[in-house]
């Protein structure tokens, strides 16, 4: 089969079919399929997957689905039609139901195998058969890889039923964790970020499932209370899905030489991993160790500037281990996240996350998974020790690289060509200790201002004597370097463009989700409008709903402004 069969996508995708003709599975095929694994991918009790890079399975669909929303941005660059997405079998695919598909596409997804770090130390006894060969992608099933306009998609149901891996979870998604990751996702899009990308969300009308949660006005840290919550199932769109986590797994293995195709598995999902991902960054005509020095550059690249990127927009992942880091650079698995309102440099809106995983430790959480991933790369140099010792190399340079990224990313920030050490750290401290919000500063310093009144706006206090001087000092110091020779209001210009007006507010979204339950969408709709276009002045009433300060009511509010499960 030829790998990208079909280039022509019809401008407008109308039925299955037409999405069916587009499916390509010629890369999947590449892979090792679980030995064990059963044909029918009725596959749903927890089990050992000893070898293999994925376990076909089927997704349980979910019961009396109804539409909730999709993606414009994203449906608009697939080429697919709008009215796609409230077709009966739109709606029976993306809800789980892959009984009756049209042929190329299988009657089965598939899950695959990850292994578990946490902060760097290596777990095995956290799947019930305490060997981590029961870890892995527990609710999380691909459907789909189709390849559209030359780029590969892989279509994944989050919440689509238990898998081998489910480790006797219930391999659901409430509604409330799938509106955040479904209106996140675009969101970070529109902000630049990259990303997995959101294609639709349906949820089940009669299918409810329990979780922990807050109760109502609570101040917990932890749930207070189990509450019923109907299930969702949430599709999105990658590349790929490869994480650091699955080449650990497959390294581990090699290492322990848990079976005789073990080292020979790692080098097949490393491969693999650079054809999904990295098709322009190494070239596949060298040697595989030539291979693997440039996937390490090119993700350490990536990596570095996915972290800027977060900084940038206030984003903290509060769980970046191993297992939710995409080995293509992009951000996954929006369960643990949060935006920081008021500024906190160790903001951590998770609370099982723990400081290392807190915003400004950010770099040294990707630190921990770079190293992990140069780990996992490891076993197939050991006939190469010069680029053994290269790999080592390219690991140490991290930290500087990481470095280089963030100053360039404060110096955009700030409109400043380059970055100055003193200015930032004085600002960072300024910021601390005032109470004002990481959004809508940034985003008042857009007009330049003289006087620290004009960016009142941002404060959740006025500043005392004491810090307005500092602040006065501050501004000065920071006008001063500001270029004279550019256009000042072109310099504007360039740090709203780098500084969005709108961000996510999770107070603000509570509402939609809690509304979405009883079947309402209209927040989620609305939220859809105002989270794609964060840069942009949008109308007056949008504006005084979702450009201002968090309440103070929110402030440690359970749920809102700490969050323990996310699932
Ligand atoms: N309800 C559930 N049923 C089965 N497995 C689950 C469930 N919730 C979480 N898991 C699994 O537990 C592990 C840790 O959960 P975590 O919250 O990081 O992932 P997630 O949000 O499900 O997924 P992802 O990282 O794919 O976005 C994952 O391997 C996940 O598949
Ligand atoms: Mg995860």
């Amino acid at each position: 089969m030829a790998k990208h069969p079909i280039t022509d996508v019809p401008t407008s995708v109308y039925t299955l079919d037409d999405l069916a003709k587009l499916t390509d599975y010629s890369l999947l095929d590449n892979l090792n399929c679980d030995p064990d694994a059963t044909e029918t991918g009725d596959d749903y009790q927890p089990r050992q997957v000893f070898s293999g890079h994925y376990v076909p399975v089927k997704p349980t669909p979910i019961a009396s689905p109804l539409y909730v929303a999709h993606s414009h941005t994203f449906f608009a660059e697939l080429g697919f039609d709008h009215n796609l997405a409230q077709t009966h079998d739109f709606a029976r695919l993306f809800s789980g139901d892959i009984s009756d598909i049209p042929a190329p596409m299988r009657p089965y997804g598939w899950a695959t195998g990850y292994a578990l770090s946490i902060y760097g130390t290596e777990y095995i006894h956290q799947c019930p058969f305490r060997t981590g060969n029961g870890y892995g992608d527990g609710r999380a099933v691909s459907v789909l890889e189709t390849v559209i306009n030359g780029n590969r998609w892989e279509m994944q149901l989050k919440g689509g039923g238990p898998t081998p891996y489910c480790r006797g979870g219930d391999g659901r998604a409430v509604l409330r964790s799938s509106v955040r990751e479904f209106l996140v996702q675009e969101h970070m899009y529109a902000l630049g970020v990259p990303t997995s990308r959101s294609l639709c969300l349906f949820v089940s009308q009669t299918e409810q499932v329990n979780r922990p949660w807050y109760s109502e006005g609570s101040y917990s840290t932890n749930p207070d209370i189990t509450v019923s919550n109907p299930v969702a199932i949430s599709t999105r769109v990658a590349p790929s899905f490869l994480r650091v986590g699955q080449l650990e797994l497959f390294a581990r293995r090699a290492r322990f030489n848990s079976h005789p195709e073990a080292l020979q598995e790692l080098e097949k999902i490393v491969l693999h991993l650079i054809e999904r991902e990295y098709q322009n960054e190494v070239n596949h005509e060298l040697a595989l160790a030539e291979q693997i020095l440039q996937l390490a550059s090119a993700f350490r690249e990536r990596l570095t500037t996915l972290i800027s990127h977060w900084m940038r927009v206030g984003y903290c992942q509060g769980n970046f281990n191993s297992d939710n880091c995409a080995a293509g650079g992009y951000t996954l698995d929006y369960g643990p996240f949060g935006f920081v309102e008021r500024f906190e440099p160790y903001f951590q809106p998770w609370t099982g996350g723990g400081q290392h995983f807190s915003f400004f430790n950010q770099g040294a959480a990707a630190k921990t998974n770079f190293d992990m991933f140069c780990k996992s790369l490891q076993p197939l140099l050991t006939s190469t020790p010069e680029a053994l010792e290269e790999l080592n190399q390219i690991n140490l340079g991290f930290d500087s690289i990481m470095q280089q990224k963030m100053d360039k990313m404060w110096a955009a920030k700030l409109g400043l060509e380059t970055f100055n050490s003193e200015l930032f750290k004085q600002l960072i401290r300024l910021m601390a200790q005032s109470s004002v919000d990481f959004t809508i500063f940034f985003r008042e310093l857009s007009n330049i201002p003289e006087d620290i009144s004009e960016l009142s706006k941002s404060f959740y206090e006025t500043p005392n004597d004491v810090l307005n001087e500092q602040w006065l000092l501050w501004l000065q110091n920071w006008r001063s370097l500001i270029n004279a020779d550019e256009d000042i209001n072109k310099i504007s210009q360039k740090m709203q463009q780098v500084n969005p007006k709108y961000t996510w507010r999770e107070w603000l979204v509570v509402p939609a989700y809690q509304q979405a339950s009883v079947g309402d969408f209209a927040l989620i709709h609305e939220l859809q409008q105002v989270l794609t276009q964060p840069f942009e002045l949008q109308s007056p009433e949008v504006e005084s709903k979702y450009d201002r300060l968090k309440p103070k009511e929110f402030f440690a509010a359970g749920g809102v402004s700490q969050y323990s499960c996310s699932s």
